[in-house]
This record gives structure tokens, C-alpha cells and sequence, in this order.
């Protein structure tokens, strides 16, 4: 196959001669002006425009969102879209400091048809496009440049006198803002756009300081570059006159994928006001997707003017829903990926993120700084359970993570490791993810913790009962039944171990002492059954409670209900003999318990049914 050649079959774009250029050394530091065109731009690029009750589903949830200017409707398109523009405001649907915009093409009759649409609101912006492109000047209407000026000019003067007339007290009393597109602009020469919309503010003649017409400048089709949008539009600013009159409108479509950042960039340019559709729906590729920009302006800790964006989901459910197209998962913000890592060097980094976070917070300073994460779920609605995901490409930090989030256990790292193995090579197998449901089940059948009481996932080893006494001299001993209480009147030399341990099912009575509690258990369990094993490490924390709203690590539980988790790593004593106790096997095991001493019994007993060594039973059943 030959390399792919276009030959001379597309034409690049024309750069602007725009030598100081301003807008690449500017920052954006407020919200534009919003504009939702979901109702008329999305609704007409869908295979199945809105019904009318989805209209009004969706309208509500524009309002709810903040929008304070809503093209609702092409009211002459359709008995459809003119009937729910009747219906809002008959029924009193919009409210006061909401602008409804109404879209016509530069014909008299659907003018006309328009104005009768919007009788009776109180605010309206009337919103007139004709085509000004070469392109469509030649092949569409077969306009000359000055016929082009004279369709729009001809037509504002309807508009205006229809105005005046809707003005009236007698015939609704609405104000109005005129809003004029010279549709294709990107693809107009560039003075002749301004020729253009210099003749429109002089034909519709009410412009003012106070009552700015807008001029919204489409990327049509979008066929150049984020940057030759912005030079059209700072030159379009510099050009064009009494620039304190005019509202300068953005309306980027997708088609090179770029509408955000040629927005952005617009912005920076001397856009003042933002037309788009939630979540990029629209013509072809979508509109600007205002969520996106919305939120972008967001995590530069600017907030989006007027709009709430605050419960993405719904934002999503509503649109989706209404539009009948779903939300691809890796959407900006709204996807339900992009909280999400599945890889072990991302994961790792976000826990640490999470754990200096709180380290941060604790400390009054609440910046978000998580790796990977520009945004915090919370502040859209989101939880946390979705940042951290397991597969095979996931590391052992991920897997402790999850652990940490559904059993609130901060595993040692020597435990993560050791763990992580068992996970991973249950996803190798499976190639499927490994969910928390499964981690957790994963988890308590390796290291025994579940329904302990019942018996059901015990390990070969388990706890029945025990008591400890203090052993202050050989042969003397103190029984004292209050669970491991110190004397107090004495300096004891060793402790006695004496209790009931469950092993392959049955019940013994072992007896054996040491200088703390876990060796007098391994004593005992070694003069019972042959096994030698030593404890190579030893952990215990109070149980962490996060819940999957609060930000990981943040709450740690407190009270009389708290429990103990112990972690205990034994190494086989004639192993460690020979290849020394770094190097020796370890195996792990978790004791969780109300009580301290407990919990490490226990998980002396959970790492010991994982220990790999011959041995034999002296011990009485
Ligand atoms: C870029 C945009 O998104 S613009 C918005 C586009 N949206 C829509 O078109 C959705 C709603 N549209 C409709 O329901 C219909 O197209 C209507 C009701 C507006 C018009 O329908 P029809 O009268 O059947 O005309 P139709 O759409 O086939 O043709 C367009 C005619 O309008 C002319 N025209 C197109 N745009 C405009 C305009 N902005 N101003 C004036 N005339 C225009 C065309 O040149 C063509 O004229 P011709 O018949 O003399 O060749
Ligand atoms: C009507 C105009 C603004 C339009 O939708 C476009 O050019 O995309």
C-alpha cells in the first residue's frame, strides 16, 4: 500500500497576519459567559431530535445547573421545538434571571414564526445566522460579499422592528438581546466578517454600553488549528468597532478534536462569552463540550461562574439519557475511567499522594496535590472507590490500597508484597479485574480472617481461649487469669501461655512460655506439635474506617468498638539456621481483635496455617 498522499485535494488554512498577537502570554482568570445550545445545536444533530418531554427533562436540568442562557429551541423547525418554547413559558418554567435564546435563519417568515414562539417571556435573545464563507457564499445561496451583507442587514431590520413591537407592554413586555452569527466565520475573510457584523450593529442599531450585541464567531466546521481560531479572534477584536458594545461569542465545533483547546485559546483571545453543549454533544463531532471547559477552569481554582457541576452523575444520566448517546468512559471529568488507574506505578503514587494529603490537611493545607489525579472525585460527587483498580497491570500498592479501603488494614510493605503475589497471580490466570469484593475474599481466605465464629473460613490453626501468667522464677508460678494483666509487684522473666488452639479441627490444651506473648504461643505450639517457627516481624495498628466518600486515610476509628490488627511474618527457625533469618521464607498471618494481645495470638495462628514445615502432634486433643 502506498503511503497515504492528499495530493493537492484539501487546502490548508490561512494564517492571520497578526504579528503581536497577545493571547499566547495570557491567562484566563474568570468564567466566561455561558451559553447552553444543547436544545437546538445537540437536538439537532440526533438521530432522534429531543421529544418534547425530554426537552423539558433536559431544560430543567440546564437551569439546575446554572445556565443563565439557554438557546432552547429553532421554534420554526418544528412543531416540536415551537410548542416547548409555548410550554415553558406558559407554564411559568423560566426563571427571572434566565435568558431563553431562540435561533432563525435571515428568512422573514420564520422570523416572524420565531417572535410568535417567544411571546410572553421575559427575556429573549433573538438569535439571526446567515452563512458568510466564500464557500457558501458561491455554492449555497450564490451571494456576492455584498449580497451576503444585505441578506443580514435586510433581515436584522425585521428583527429590530419585531423587537420593538414584542417591547411592548401590550404584546408581553419582553427584553431582548440580539445576537447575529455570521455562520462559517472561521472559513470568512476575515475583514469581510468584520465588514459583515459592522453592517448588522448598524442595522440593528440599539447596541449599547448596556445592552451588548453579540456577535458569535462559529467554528462552523472546525478546519484549522486552536491557535488560528485565537489569532481570528483577537483580530476580529482589534478590528472590529465600539468593541465595549459588543458581546464577542465563541461557538467551536469538534472536527479536529480541538474545541476545547480552541476555546481556551479563544478565550485568551477576547472571547467573552462560551456557546456549547454538556459533554460535546452536537453537529457531526460535537460541540464545545462546556463540562469539559467548565471544569478545566475549575482545577485552576477558578470557579466556573454560575454553574454547578458538583453531582457529574446526574449531569451525565440527564444528558445521555436525553440524547441517547452514551458517555465514552475516558470523557474529561464525566467518563467512568478517569478517576480510575489500573497500573501498579500509578496506583502507587496516588496512595502516596492520598496518605501526604492527609499528612497536609492535618497540617491546614488543603491544596489537592494526588498524583494523576488533576481533580478531586469528591468535588464532582464521585467517591473514591473507582481511583484505584486491580488487574494484572496493577503493583502491589494498588492491592494494598484496596485492602486498606475495604478492611481499613494498613498492610506492612514486606506483607504487601507477599500478598500482592496472590493476587496477581489470580488476575494472570483470569485476565479478568479483580475487584474489591474479590480482593477482600482473596485476603480473608489467605490469611483465615473471616466469620471466624463460625468456624467457616478458619485457617488449620485457630484461637479458642487463652490466659497468660507470669513465670518470675523456674517453677514458681502466679496463675493470673486476667488475660496477660503484668503483675505488677514483681519483675517477671517469662510469660505463660496457656489456652486452647484449634489445629486441623480439633481442639488441644497447649501450655508454653516465652518473654512476650507471641513466643510463649510459639513455644507451646512447638513442644505440642514439632513446629519451629520465630517471629521475623511484628506490626499492630488500630483499625482505619475510611468509608468510600471520605478521601483515603482520613478518618481512623476511635472508641470503645475500635479493634487491633496485628501482623505477624514467622520464619521457619532450622531454615533461618542455615540461610539466615533475612533470607528465610516468610509467612504471613492477620489477627484482628478487640484486644491487643488477641490479635497478635491470632495472627501468629493465621501465619502458622500457612507454614510450610513437617511436623508432628504431642499434644493432648
Ligand atoms: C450551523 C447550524 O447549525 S445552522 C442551524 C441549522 N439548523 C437546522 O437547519 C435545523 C432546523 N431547520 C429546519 O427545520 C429547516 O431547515 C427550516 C425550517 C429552517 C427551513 O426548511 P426549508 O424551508 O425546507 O429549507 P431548507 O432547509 O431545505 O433549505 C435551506 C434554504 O434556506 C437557505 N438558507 C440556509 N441557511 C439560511 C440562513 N441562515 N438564512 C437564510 N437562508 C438560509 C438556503 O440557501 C436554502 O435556500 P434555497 O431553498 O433558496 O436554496
Ligand atoms: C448557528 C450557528 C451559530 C451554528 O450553529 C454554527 O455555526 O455552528
Amino acid at each position: 500500500m502506498p503511503p497515504m498522499d492528499p495530493g493537492t485535494k484539501y487546502k490548508p488554512y490561512t494564517p492571520v497576519d497578526l504579528p503581536n498577537r497577545t493571547w499566547p502570554t495570557k491567562v484566563q482568570k474568570s468564567s466566561p459567559i455561558w451559553a447552553s445550545v444543547d436544545l437546538r445545536d445537540g437536538n439537532q444533530a440526533l438521530i432522534n431530535p429531543m421529544t418534547g418531554e425530554q426537552k423539558l427533562k433536559f431544560y430543567q436540568k440546564l437551569v439546575q445547573v446554572g445556565f443563565k442562557e439557554i438557546e432552547v429551541s429553532f421554534p420554526s423547525a418544528s412543531d416540536t421545538d415551537f410548542g416547548f418554547v409555548r410550554h415553558i413559558i406558559e407554564n411559568n418554567m423560566i426563571p427571572d434571571d434566565v435568558w431563553i435564546q431562540v435561533l432563525t435563519p435571515a428568512r422573514e417568515e420564520l422570523i416572524r414564526r420565531t417572535f410568535e414562539a417567544i411571546k410572553g417571556a421575559k427575556n429573549v435573545i433573538l438569535h439571526m445566522y446567515n452563512a458568510s464563507s466564500p464557500l457558501f457564499r458561491n455554492v449555497v445561496f450564490n451571494n456576492s460579499q455584498d449580497q451576503t451583507i444585505e441578506l443580514a442587514v435586510r433581515h436584522t431590520k425585521i428583527v429590530r422592528e419585531l423587537v420593538d413591537e414584542y417591547s411592548k407592554p401590550e404584546n408581553g413586555g419582553t427584553n431582548f438581546k440580539y445576537e447575529y452569527s455570521p455562520e462559517t466565520f472561521t472559513q470568512t475573510e476575515m475583514d469581510f466578517a468584520v465588514r459583515l457584523c459592522e453592517e448588522v450593529r448598524r442595522a440593528w442599531g440599539k447596541a449599547s454600553v448596556d445592552n451588548r450585541i453579540i456577535f458569535n464567531l462559529p467554528a462552523t466546521v472546525e478546519v484549522g488549528p486552536p491557535n488560528h481560531y485565537a489569532d481570528q479572534i483577537e483580530w476580529f477584536c482589534n478590528n472590529i468597532t465600539k468593541r465595549e458594545e459588543i458581546i464577542v461569542s465563541l461557538h467551536p465545533h469538534n472536527d479536529r478534536g480541538c474545541a476545547v483547546a480552541a476555546t481556551e485559546l479563544g478565550l485568551l483571545a477576547g472571547g467573552d462569552r462560551v456557546e456549547g453543549c454538556l459533554l460535546g454533544n452536537g453537529e457531526r463531532t460535537g460541540n464545545v463540550d462546556i463540562v469539559t471547559l467548565a471544569l478545566n477552569l475549575f482545577c485552576q481554582g477558578i470557579a466556573p461562574g454560575p454553574l454547578d457541576m458538583s453531582d457529574i452523575q446526574s449531569i451525565v444520566d440527564v444528558v445521555s439519557g436525553c440524547n441517547d448517546i452514551p458517555v465514552h468512559p475516558r470523557h474529561p471529568y464525566a467518563g467512568d475511567l478517569v478517576f480510575t488507574a489500573f497500573s501498579g506505578s500509578h496506583q502507587d503514587a496516588i496512595k502516596k499522594g492520598f496518605a501526604a494529603q492527609a499528612q497536609r490537611i492535618a497540617n491546614g493545607d488543603d491544596t489537592w496535590e494526588i498524583p494523576y489525579l488533576p481533580i478531586d472525585p469528591a468535588d464532582l460527587g464521585c467517591t473514591y472507590e473507582a481511583v484505584i483498580r486491580v488487574n494484572s497491570q496493577s503493583g502491589k500498592g494498588g492491592v494494598a490500597y484496596l485492602v486498606a479501603q475495604s478492611l481499613g488494614l494498613d498492610l506492612p510493605r514486606r506483607m504487601q508484597v507477599a500478598f500482592y503475589q496472590v493476587v496477581q497471580e489470580v488476575a494472570d490466570r483470569t485476565g479478568k479485574e479483580m475487584t474489591t469484593d474479590d480482593i477482600t475474599r482473596i485476603f480473608n481466605n489467605t490469611y483465615h480472617l473471616a466469620s471466624t465464629e463460625s468456624g467457616k473460613n478458619e485457617g488449620r490453626f485457630a484461637l479458642r481461649s487463652y490466659s497468660f501468667s507470669d513465670d518470675v522464677a523456674a517453677g514458681a508460678e502466679e496463675e493470673d487469669e486476667d488475660s496477660g494483666a503484668a503483675n505488677g509487684h514483681q519483675t517477671p522473666r517469662y510469660r505463660r501461655f496457656t489456652g486452647k488452639v484449634v489445629k486441623d479441627g480439633k481442639v488441644y490444651e497447649l501450655s508454653g512460655k516465652g518473654n512476650g506473648a507471641l513466643s510463649a504461643l510459639l513455644d507451646a505450639v512447638e513442644s505440642s506439635f514439632g513446629i519451629k517457627a520465630n517471629v521475623r516481624e511484628y506490626t499492630e495498628h488500630a483499625i482505619k474506617r475510611s468509608g468510600s466518600s471520605s478521601a483515603p486515610g482520613q478518618s481512623v476509628g476511635q472508641g470503645s468498638k475500635a479493634q487491633a490488627a496485628s501482623f505477624v511474618e514467622l520464619v521457619n527457625v532450622e531454615e533461618s539456621e542455615k540461610v539466615g533469618t533475612k533470607k528465610a521464607t516468610g509467612f504471613w498471618g492477620v489477627g484482628i481483635d478487640v484486644d491487643i494481645t488477641a490479635s497478635g495470638l491470632k495472627a501468629v495462628l493465621s501465619a502458622l496455617s500457612n507454614f510450610d514445615q513437617p511436623e508432628h502432634v504431642n499434644g493432648s486433643a
